[in-house]
C-alpha cells in the first residue's frame, strides 16, 4: 500500500496502536504527533520489563546498524519516559519505507509502559528539531520519508471504540464529510501548533477563551486539554458537573445530555460531538469528560478531538488540514 495502516484503539481510546516494521519485525507502536523520536521495547531491557511486549532483536535483523556513542532519553508529560542507546535499520508503514531510519532502543523505561504490553513503543510525527537523540538529534520517519511520497503529508482517521487508519502520502477524501480546512502551523515550537482563540457550546455565540491562544494537534495524548475558560463555561451547561479535584477534572452523570462543543482551528470552527466527550466511567452513576482545563498555557487537541476531526498533517507547506468525520 502506499503508507496505510490500522489505529487500533486501546481500552476507553486511552491510545491507538499501529504496525510498524523495522529490519522485517512488526511491532505496534504509539504514532504521537506531539513527540519526535521513534523508540521500541527490544531485547536490552530486562525480562521483567518486555513480559508481555511484543520486542525488536537488533542482531536478529540483517540491516541493523548501530549508532556508535549516540543515546536517547525522553520524558512525556504524564511523567513517563524512555531512555537508552540507538540504531539505525529498515523502518516500514503500510509500505512507506525508510532505510537508515533512526530507531532508539530502550534500556530504561518507566512503570506505565511496563503495564501497557499493546503499546510497544513510539513514533514520534512531530518536527525532527524535538528529537532527543545526543550527540546529534535525527530526523523523524515522516521528515525521511516524505519526498518519497506522492504528497509531503500523512493523515490520522482516529474512531471511538473502532479501528481507524494512518496514511503516508495521501488524503482519503472518502474518510470524511463536507470540505476541508486547511491552516498554517507554527513550527517555532516544534509542534503543530495553530492559533484557537475562540470557541462556543452548541453552536451558540462564539466567545473568545484567551486572545491568541494556542494549541497543538496531538495524537498521543488522550484528552482535550483547553483553556479553562473553555472547559468552565462548556460543563457550566452540563447538570451535575464538578471540577472534582479527587478525581483530577470535571466529572458528571453519566446519563448526561452532553452539548457538542465548537473550538475555532486557525479562524475556522471544527466541532467536538458531545458524545466523544463522554471518556470514561469513574464510578456507578460518574463519568469523566473527555474536555478538561490545559494545565499550561498550550491547548492540547488530543484523541478526543481526532475522533470528530480527521486531520492531516501537511510537511510540504507547513499546514492541517480539517474535516468532520
Ligand atoms: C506539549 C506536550 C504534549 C504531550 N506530549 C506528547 N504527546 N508527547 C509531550 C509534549
Ligand atoms: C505521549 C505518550 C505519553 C505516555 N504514554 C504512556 N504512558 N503510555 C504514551 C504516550
Amino acid at each position: 500500500g502506499t503508507g496505510l495502516v490500522t489505529a487500533t484503539p486501546e481500552a476507553n481510546d486511552v491510545e491507538y496502536l499501529s504496525p510498524v516494521t523495522i529490519g522485517g519485525q512488526t511491532l505496534n507502536l504509539d504514532f504521537d504527533s506531539g513527540s519526535s523520536d521513534l523508540w521500541v521495547f527490544n531485547t536490552q531491557l530486562s525480562r521483567a520489563a518486555t513480559q508481555g511486549h511484543t520486542i525488536y532483536d537488533p542482531t536478529k535483523s540483517k540491516t541493523f546498524a548501530l549508532m556508535q556513542g549516540a543515546s536517547f532519553q525522553i520524558s512525556y508529560g504524564d511523567g513517563s519516559g524512555a531512555a537508552g542507546n540507538v540504531g539505525t535499520d529498515t523502518v516500514d508503514i503500510g509500505g512507506a519505507t525508510v532505510t537508515q531510519q533512526a530507531v532508539e532502543l530502550a534500556t530504561a523505561v518507566s512503570r506505565s509502559f511496563v503495564e501497557d504490553t499493546n503499546n510497544n513503543g513510539l513514533l514520534g510525527l512531530a518536527f525532527s528539531q524535538l528529537n532527543t537523540i545526543q550527540p546529534a538529534p535525527q530526523k523523524t520517519f515522516f521528515d525521511n520519508v516524505k519526498s518519497s511520497l506522492a504528497e509531503p503529508l500523512f493523515t490520522a482517521d482516529l474512531r471511538a471504540q473502532a479501528a481507524g487508519a494512518y496514511e503516508f502520502g495521501r488524503v482519503d477524501t472518502s474518510k470524511f464529510t463536507g470540505e476541508m480546512t486547511w491552516v498554517p502551523v507554527n513550527t517555532t515550537d516544534g509542534f503543530w501548533q495553530f492559533t484557537s482563540e475562540k470557541f462556543s457550546i452548541d453552536g451558540g455565540a462564539p466567545q473568545t477563551s484567551t486572545a491568541g491562544a494556542q494549541a497543538i494537534a496531538d495524537t498521543g495524548t488522550t484528552l482535550l486539554l483547553a483553556d479553562p475558560a473553555v472547559a468552565q463555561a462548556y460543563y457550566a451547561q452540563v447538570d451535575g458537573a464538578v471540577d472534582d479535584e479527587q478525581q483530577g477534572g470535571f466529572t458528571f452523570p453519566c446519563n448526561a445530555q452532553l452539548p457538542d462543543l465548537q473550538l475555532d482551528v486557525g479562524g475556522t470552527m471544527a466541532t467536538v460531538k458531545g458524545t466523544d466527550i463522554n471518556f470514561a466511567q469513574v464510578d456507578d452513576q460518574t463519568c469523566f469528560g473527555g474536555l478538561q482545563a490545559s494545565p499550561a498555557g498550550l491547548q492540547i487537541y488530543g484523541d478526543i478531538f481526532f475522533k470528530s476531526n480527521f486531520v492531516a498533517f501537511n510537511g510540504g507547506n507547513n499546514t492541517l488540514g480539517f474535516a468532520q468525520h
